[in-house]
């Protein structure tokens, strides 16, 4: 559906994406993670067509997003990180423009700006000033601009800033809705822990290079080791002891909370439960916990800064004059 193709993108003296791929599913809601300054906000301006990579490409189908920016823009919608309202016209009014804008026949505007403002739960505000609205619904008029020509794409630079708990999970349902609707999104944010809560896959940026891209909601490998957690009625002395001599790795415990790492499928956590009773835990709870998605980002970025450092020459990202041809002094 979109396929970035070794990107580079550099401000003056500055490379700021340096070989950026990777190939977004249809359907899918991607999360752009990464550092302040990583690259994220470049990267989704380049994959708009707003900002015109050294070298790379972006295609959107089979657009050519920065040959036929035009095509592309039809297909795709875009929020900036700071985006701007015109504070001074109704919610109406503001999709109306959009909608004008984004060339869509006069006939079919009304019902356009409906259906966007439905999509956003602004129905009801059409008549409000968009300078009269709370931040978390000014950021949903803005969504609702940018999705007002039903694009297939939609990309969102830091969408959830500003909002409020609330807010924010509104937004995530706001967004779930769009991908069950059948749109493609990529939003960039830090605020990972929400991320978790609606995205398919993570992207994750540092220093303009992608340093991992995955699904979020694929099935574990089948040999895969998956953390587990197993919760007693009362603490036991014995706990520690019984749960290493069943083979289990990477074991912890807090009171009557016990965390562990094992592989296999259902018939071996099954085994497992009936060799603990057994062995007269008094057993309350046993699961596997779901994957922490902060603490994973943080792993990675603490590794890749490990082996940065380690390496004999990092891939900086200033940009290097070539040397000098003829013999070294
Ligand atoms: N106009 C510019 N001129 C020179 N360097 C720039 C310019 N805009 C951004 N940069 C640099 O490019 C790098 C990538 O910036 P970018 O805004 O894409 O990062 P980001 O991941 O979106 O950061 P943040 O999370 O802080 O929004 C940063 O080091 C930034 O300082």
């Amino acid at each position: 559906m979109i396929r970035v193709e070794d990107l580079v993108f550099d401000y003056p003296g500055f490379r700021a994406l340096d070989g950026v791929s990777f190939a977004v599913e249809p359907h899918s809601i991607t999360a752009l993670v990464g550092p302040n300054g990583a690259g994220k906000t470049t990267l989704l301006n380049c994959m708009a067509g707003l900002a015109l990579p050294a070298a790379g490409r972006v295609q959107l189908d089979q657009i050519d997003v920065h040959r036929t920016p035009r095509e592309a823009h039809a297909r795709m919608g875009y929020l900036s990180d700071f985006f701007g309202l015109y504070s001074e016209l109704s919610v109406q009014r503001c999709l109306d423009y959009r909608a004008r804008a984004q060339g869509i026949p006069s006939d079919r505007r009304a019902a356009a700006v409906q259906r966007a403002a439905e999509r956003l739960g602004l129905a009801d505000r059409l008549k409000q000033r968009a300078g009269e609205l709370s931040r978390g619904l000014r950021q949903r008029l803005a969504i609702a601009q940018a999705i007002v020509h039903e694009p297939a794409v939609i990309l969102l630079d830091e969408p959830a800033s500003g909002l409020d708990p609330e807010a924010r999970f509104g937004l995530a349902a706001v967004l779930r809705g769009l991908k069950d609707e059948g749109m493609t999104l990529i939003v960039s944010s830090h605020i990972l822990a929400e991320l978790e809560d609606y995205s398919t896959h993570l992207l994750v940026l540092e220093q303009g290079r992608i340093l991992d891209y995955h699904a979020l909601d694929g099935a574990p490998a089948p040999n895969a080791a998956r953390r587990f957690e197993l919760q007693l009625v009362e603490p036991r002395a014995d706990l520690a002891a019984v749960l290493t001599a069943a083979g289990l790795g990477d074991v912890r415990i807090e009171g009557r909370l016990a965390h562990f790492t094992m592989a296999g499928d259902a018939a071996v956590q099954a085994a497992l439960l009936r060799r603990l009773i057994e062995a007269g835990l008094p057993v309350a709870g046993f699961a596997a916990t779901k994957a922490d998605l902060q603490d994973a980002y943080l792993a990675l970025l603490k590794d890749s800064r490990a082996r940065a450092s380690a390496a004999p020459h990092v891939n900086g990202t200033k940009i290097q004059a070539p040397a000098p041809a003829g013999p070294v002094p």
